[in-house]
């Protein structure tokens, strides 16, 4: 009984997930469970493993060995864009947007490509619904005014913004997001911290963010990685207070 409470409350869960590049270990024995509907961060030093866990999670790459379950499903190894059709989104570090494309055409390029990849079988989404369901999005991600700008020509926040709006096309269920204040200024990283608490009123949002003062304040949990191992977990004062965090992490001078 007490296991099946537990899982419905879990979205994600890895079992002892291990990744090796050649001899080197990025990853060791990482069991960890992520809860629906909240915000949880995956934190820690340079190299501690955290990208490498984000694409384990997001199902770039498999681990080495272990597992990785989605909504109670084993979903380890299984191709990238399975786990989009699943309702898993994801925006990485390096901003991936059309430059020569206007922001409107950009998320009209995502809800497409989605479109077109999952319902083979209906007709395509009318012009119309794209440019409605578009500009839906762009509301959402704040962007609704820079809907005629080439994208290149945003600003770096607003092009994080923009993939964000892209990843949103799939009406993810979970949102998965690497470093996404990476290169901002402090006005554009207030912005995206703003966004990420919106979004996650309605879905479950995981990220990865080397910057520990930054994602204190707006998580609801914490994963704190250390040379590829789970070193702690829990809400922000449980890991506030952790002792070897303090010395491992909080010590570093940037954070
Ligand atoms: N493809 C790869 N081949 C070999 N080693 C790798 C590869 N990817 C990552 N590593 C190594 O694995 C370790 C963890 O890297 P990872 O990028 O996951 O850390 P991180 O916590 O995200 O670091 P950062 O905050 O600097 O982005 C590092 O020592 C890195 O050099």
């Amino acid at each position: 009984m007490i296991g099946q409470t537990a899982t419905s409350d879990v979205i994600l869960r890895t079992e002892r997930v291990s990744k090796q590049f050649g001899k080197f270990t990025a990853l060791k024995d990482i069991t960890a469970e992520f809860r629906r509907g909240a915000i949880t961060s995956i934190i820690g030093p340079n190299g501690a493993g955290k990208s490498t866990y984000f694409n384990l999670l997001s199902g770039a790459f498999p681990p080495t060995s272990g597992q990785v379950e989605f909504e109670g499903r084993d979903v380890t190894g299984l191709p990238q864009h399975k786990f989009a059709h699943m309702g898993v989104a994801k925006s990485f570090q390096i901003t991936n947007v059309f430059p020569q494309l206007s922001t409107h055409e950009n998320i009209r390029v995502a809800l497409q490509a989605l479109s077109s990849r999952y319902n083979i079988w209906t007709p395509r989404t009318s012009y119309k619904d794209l440019v409605v369901q578009a500009d839906e999005l762009l509301h959402r991600v704040g962007l609704w005014s820079r809907r005629g700008r080439l994208a290149g020509t945003l600003a770096h926040g607003e092009q994080r913004a923009l993939e964000i709006g892209m990843a949103l096309a799939s009406h993810p269920r979970l949102l998965l997001l690497d470093e996404p204040t990476a290169g901002m200024s402090p006005e554009e990283t207030r912005v995206m911290m703003d966004l990420i608490v919106q979004l996650a009123q309605e879905r479950t949002v995981i990220l990865v963010e080397h910057k520990m003062k930054l994602v204190m304040g707006i998580s609801d949990r914490l994963l704190v990685l250390h040379h590829g191992e789970l070193l702690a977990e829990g809400t922000p004062a449980d890991i506030r207070r952790n002792e070897t965090v303090k010395r491992v992490y909080l010590g570093q001078r940037e954070h």
